[in-house]
């Protein structure tokens, strides 16, 4: 991570841990806004305006957080808008890396080597981890904001005098939903989204235990809401963005590396029926690069020394090779 501006070797990829051994991760630093006329957002400065070609956006493909930046941007039709950066899947000793391998990108604007020089670039005396996904601003070089959650409902507004109409209409935040949005976010992100990683990063059985019962019984719940299309009934929200990004690498990944194994989703008939609907939506199968996936999760040496990948499984295999 980075101290004061400066790389320190240490790669604890527990990032931190509570005093009982769970995994704890960092809050996010860069928090301007986007939008339609450059004035202020919910937080940071002013002065990020929507323009087409002006921002970039960097991700990994391995990364939820950053998928669900990369599934907005493909749902409000972005793509002409905001070009994208991919880092290496595999994290290195100095955090993510550009190129070097299949589908991974060098760094266009600067040729950096690591993702933390982008963070330098913004802030010499920056401290922090230089996480996924970060939103850079070509006009003032800096980051405007590497929060999933904030990148996601920035999408969902600030550019939409910019596309086409199809593309204005979907909303992500509808303002009648915001409350039961709210109110169900915190609850997937906590013990679903993170869960995996808590139970994956637990440097105790009891840590283990309660990230791996929380995910199970989130998935449960969330079994037995799906009566409709979406969670919400009908209309596609960002919360079915938030799941979808957990679901997809559930049973390929996370199942394995992070031991949360008690069931599949292809134990879940709902919530597989759910995945691959979300899956088939136009845009998002370019989202999922499952072979990041795998190679990125089975790399992470705290876990998995040997960075010996599994094959399969057959099922993730035939969602992925289907029309
Ligand atoms: N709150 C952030 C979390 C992003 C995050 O934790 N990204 C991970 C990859 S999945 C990362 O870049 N980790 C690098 C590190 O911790 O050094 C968001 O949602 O945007």
């Amino acid at each position: 991570m980075l101290v004061d501006g400066k790389w320190t070797k240490k790669w604890d990829p527990v990032q931190k841990a509570d005093a009982k051994g769970r995994f704890v991760r960092q809050v996010s630093s860069f928090r301007n806004w986007i939008t339609p006329d450059g004035t202020k957002g919910p937080t940071g400065e002013a002065g990020f305006k929507a323009e087409a070609g002006r921002y970039r956006l960097y991700v990994a493909y391995i990364c939820p957080w950053a998928s669900r930046t990369l599934m907005a941007r493909s749902l409000k039709g972005l793509e002409e808008i905001i070009p994208v950066t991919v880092v290496n899947p595999v994290m290195t000793d100095q955090g993510w890396q550009f190129g070097g391998y299949d589908d991974a990108d060098e760094d266009p604007l600067f040729g950096s080597t690591y993702m933390h020089e982008l963070y330098t670039q913004a802030d010499p005396n920056v401290s922090g981890r230089a996480t996924v996904p970060v939103l850079w601003d070509t006009k003032t070089q800096t980051i405007v904001n590497n929060e999933s959650a904030d990148i996601v409902r920035m999408f969902d507004t600030a550019f939409d005098e910019l596309i086409a109409l199809e593309f204005k209409q979907v909303r992500l935040y509808p303002e009648d939903l915001a409350a039961e949005i709210e109110a169900l976010n915190p609850e997937i992100y906590d013990k679903l989204n993170n869960g995996v990683y808590k139970a994956g990063f637990a440097s105790s059985q009891e840590a283990y235990d309660e990230a791996v019962a929380g995910v199970f019984e989130t998935l449960d719940m969330l079994e037995a809401r799906l009566t409709g299309e979406y969670l919400f009934g009908g209309r596609f929200t960002e919360t079915d963005i938030r799941t979808f990004v957990t679901l997809i690498r559930f049973d390929a990944a996370y199942h394995g590396v992070f031991k949360c194994n008690r069931k599949q989703i292809a134990d879940y008939p709902r919530l597989s029926a759910y995945m691959e609907r979300i899956y088939r939506l136009p845009g998002i199968r370019e989202t999922v690069n499952m072979d990041h996936i795998t190679r990125g999760y089975y790399a992470i040496k705290a876990l998995n020394p040997t960075r010996i990948r599994p094959t399969g499984p057959k099922h993730i295999e035939a969602l992925l090779a289907s029309a």
